[in-house]
């Protein structure tokens, strides 16, 4: 399997000149499906932004299939990598305008059938796609958020929080489509998630992000069966017990 992103030593500051990564390395390959967990404020949000560059390191180098992203055009890179946010942003018009927004970049369109299997890879009936977008629920925006990131057709998903806002139905079932892309598809994806449950479900492989750092990376089931990092264990026991708490 190809190498897609390489991570080399990144160092990201905020605007005070404070580090919020403190020097990350790592590399995605083609097919990996890898949840990032990690405390509240360790990084993982600012992780995630530079992997699709809408934010830049302020050292180390990041490189998809081996060329440096300063050496890549940002649209050809976010159209390979594309993102999906916790809170779905709908633009005024239909579900249709909605999807057609990444390919007017590239000045391409998207047929009507190619519209239609867009949605139906998100589950969505044809019938939604004249429907005002702002008018849709939040699980029904999600999957419209989903669907068009993927009209990019990218290699890469970075999802960050996708689910968190949505009720625990809707959220299951998001939670399904994206696995199911990941195993029908063989799509690369990045996920990070505060649902400790969702990320050891769903996760091939974890990292955990504390502090700016990558302190523990794994199969799924090792880091969360047997956490190497003593702060890695004590995330997990208090996250669980919150996560039980609150159900
Ligand atoms: N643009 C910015 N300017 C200044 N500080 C920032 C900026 N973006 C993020 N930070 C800070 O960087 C740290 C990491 O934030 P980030 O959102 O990446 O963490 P996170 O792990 O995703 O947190 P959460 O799990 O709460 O979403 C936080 O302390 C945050 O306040």
């Amino acid at each position: 399997m190809e190498e897609l992103i390489t991570i080399e030593n990144i160092v990201k500051k905020d605007n005070k000149g404070n580090p919020i990564l403190k020097g990350i390395s790592a590399k995605v390959m083609e097919g990996e499906l890898i949840t990032i967990i990690g405390p509240s404020g360790s990084g993982k949000s600012t992780f995630l932004s530079l992997m699709n560059k809408m934010a830049d390191p302020d050292s180390g180098i990041i490189r998809f299939k081996g060329k440096p992203y300063h050496e890549l055009n940002v649209l050809e890179l976010r159209k390979k990598i594309g993102m999906v946010f916790q809170m779905p942003t709908m633009l005024s018009g239909t579900v249709r305008d909605n999807l057609l927004i990444g390919p007017k970049l590239f000045r391409q369109t998207l047929t009507e059938k190619e519209i239609d299997n867009l949605l139906e890879q998100v589950a969505l009936p044809k019938t939604l796609k004249d429907q005002d977008a702002r008018s849709l629920s939040g699980g029904q925006k999600q999957r419209v958020s989903l669907a068009r990131t993927l009209a990019n057709q990218p290699e890469i998903l970075l999802l960050d929080e996708v689910t968190a806002s949505l009720d625990p139905n809707s959220s299951l079932e998001i939670e399904e489509l994206i696995q199911t892309l990941h195993q029908q598809q063989g799509k690369t994806i990045l996920w990070v998630s505060h649902n400790l449950k969702q990320a050891k479900r769903v996760g091939q492989y974890t990292w955990v992000i504390a502090d700016g750092k990558i302190i523990e990376k794994g199969h799924t089931n090792e880091v969360f069966e047997h956490p190497q990092h003593e702060v890695t264990r004590e995330f997990i026991a208090t996250s669980f017990d919150e996560e039980v708490e609150n159900e």
